[in-house]
This record gives structure tokens, sequence and C-alpha cells, in this order.
């Protein structure tokens, strides 16, 4: 395989540092640069903690991206900042792979054009995890049987955006076989805000923040008499990173924006 030129930005995150270690363990793959909001001019090897790359940090994005010409950009930054450092790859012709979640619709929307306008490929994926795109996949055959469904989404409680990306798309699978219903008591009434969760078409999800979690998803599906339940957890954030290495490779080779590794693993 032709070697892929990277670009990690938040190297210093949770998810940023096993990327980088995905990179160097990846013989195809060569990190040439990194974006932080800090250590500017300072070598990724420099910055404690960090794996020994020789890569230099840019601080500004415009400037690693004329300078470095990279292929590909992993972003795993927040919601505002990922969305701004996609729109920046696909105008400079580097190929993003987002796996920053909280991305409205109207985002994917913009940036979907723009990818196709710019003529390449572009990968946002909610959940890397092979096991939770196989739970999504599931809970979307389920919803054909059940209409009755709840999504439970456990997280660590370090993360910015509720409800998980991973729910989000979750609920929006399902809802692409599922007919649109309210669910629960017609008269039902919250004695406390926000006790039944957020609504999305009629689907509820709950959130829960803990520290001690990672990432972890049941999406409960009642019957009459019985209740299935489909669940994933991802125990580190390793088992992340055999989706992130498929991602990059794919998106050398499409020249669309792709919403959910789901849409290339065969
Ligand atoms: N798609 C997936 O499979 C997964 C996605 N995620 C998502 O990835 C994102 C990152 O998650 P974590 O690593 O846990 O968060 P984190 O908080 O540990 O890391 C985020 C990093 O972004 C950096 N950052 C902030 N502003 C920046 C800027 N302007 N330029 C460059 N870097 C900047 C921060 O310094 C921080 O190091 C979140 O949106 C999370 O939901 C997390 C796990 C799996
Ligand atoms: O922030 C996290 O940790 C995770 N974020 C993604 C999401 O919002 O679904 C993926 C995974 O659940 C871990």
């Amino acid at each position: 395989m032709s070697e892929i030129k990277i670009v990690v930005a938040g190297p210093r995150g949770r998810m940023g540092r096993e990327a980088l270690q995905l990179v160097k363990n990846t013989e195809h793959f060569t990190l040439v640069g990194a974006i932080d909001h800090k250590y500017g001019g300072k070598k990724v090897s420099e910055i404690e903690g960090l794996p020994n790359l020789d890569a230099p940090i840019y601080t500004d994005i415009e400037a690693c991206f004329s300078e470095l010409q990279p292929d590909v950009l992993i972003d795993l930054t927040t919601p505002e900042v990922g969305r701004v450092h996609t729109e920046i790859a696909l105008q400079y012709g580097v190929r993003p792979v987002v796996g920053t979640t909280g991305f409205s619709k109207e985002d994917l929307e913009t940036l979907s054009k723009l990818a196709e306008e710019k003529g390449i490929g572009a990968i946002i994926a909610p959940n890397f995890a092979i096991g939770a795109i196989l739970m999504m996949k599931f809970s979307q055959m389920a919803a054909k049987y059940f209409q009755d469904i709840e999504i439970i989404e456990l997280h660590h409680d370090k993360k910015l955006d509720a409800p998980s990306g991973t729910a989000a798309k979750t609920a929006e699978l399902i809802s692409t076989v599922r007919e649109s219903k309210k669910q629960g008591h017609p008269e039902e009434k919250e004695i406390m805000q926000g006790a039944r969760g957020a609504t999305y078409d009629g689907i509820h999800i709950h959130s829960v923040r803990l520290p001690g979690l990672i990432a972890h998803q049941e999406v409960l599906f009642g019957g009459n008499g019985q209740m299935l339940s489909i669940r994933h957890d991802s125990f580190n954030r390793e088992s992340f990173m055999s989706g992130v290495k498929l991602a990059v490779e794919t998106i050398m080779k499409i020249d669309l924006l792709v919403y959910g590794l789901e849409n290339i693993i065969e």
C-alpha cells in the first residue's frame, strides 16, 4: 500500500493519543503534523506522554495544510472545532476522517455539499468500533419488529456532547425503518424536567455520565410480554482504532462524504 501522509488534530486528547499510536504502528501511515491549540512550533515527541514522533505541531490549521500538504486529517477535537477543521480540510483538498461528534444535520449537509463540490472523500463516523456499528445495525433490524424503543447511552463524565453521536446515529438509522411514533402513555407528564430523556422521532434517548465509564450503549425494545436489549461496551479507546485505520484507507478511494462507518464496512 502506498504511503498516506496524516495530520492529527487533538493529539493530546484521549482519542488523539490513541490515534498517534495507531499512525506510529501502521507501516504505510506517516504522521507529518499535528494540530493543537497549544505548543505550536514544538514536535510531538517533545510533549510529555505523546509517542516519539518527529512531526511538528501547528496552532494554525491553514499554515499546517499549506506547508505540509497532507493526504488526510484525522480530527478528534470538539464539536465546534471539528466542524471548522473539516470545512478547512475540504477547502485545502485534505481528506477529513472525523471522529469528533456533536455535528448538526445542517453541518452534515453543508460539509457533504462541500465534499461533492471539491470532489474529495470525507468520512464522519460517530463511532469507529465495529461492535458499535453492529449494535446500530442490529437495532435497525430489530426496529422492524419492535416499535417501542428507548436508547440508554453511558459515557465518562468528561464528555462534552449529549446525547452521544452514536445514540443520535442509532435513532436516525432506526427511524429509516420505523414509522414515527409517540411512545409511552399519551397523557404522560414529566414531574421532573428531562425524566423521559431527549426524543428523536419519538424514540427516547437517555444520557448517563459517570467517572469510570468509557463508552457504552444499550438499546431496549419493548413488546408484548417481552423485551429485547442490544448492548455494546467499549472498555478502552483501542477499540476504535481498527475503524480509524479502515476509514483512513477507504477515504483515499472515495470522492464524497460518508456519514457512518456502516456505509463502508462490508
Ligand atoms: N467516533 C468515535 O469512535 C469516537 C469519537 N469520540 C469523539 O472524539 C472527540 C474527542 O474525544 P476525546 O479524545 O475523548 O476528547 P478530549 O477532550 O480528550 O480531546 C479533545 C482534544 O481536542 C483538543 N482541542 C481543543 N480545541 C482544539 C483546537 N482548536 N485545535 C486542536 N485541538 C484542539 C483538546 O486540547 C483536547 O486535547 C469527541 O467529540 C468525542 O465524542 C470519542 C471516542 C470515539
Ligand atoms: O466521547 C466519547 O468518548 C465517545 N464519543 C462518541 C459518541 O459520541 O458516540 C463515540 C463513543 O461513544 C465514545
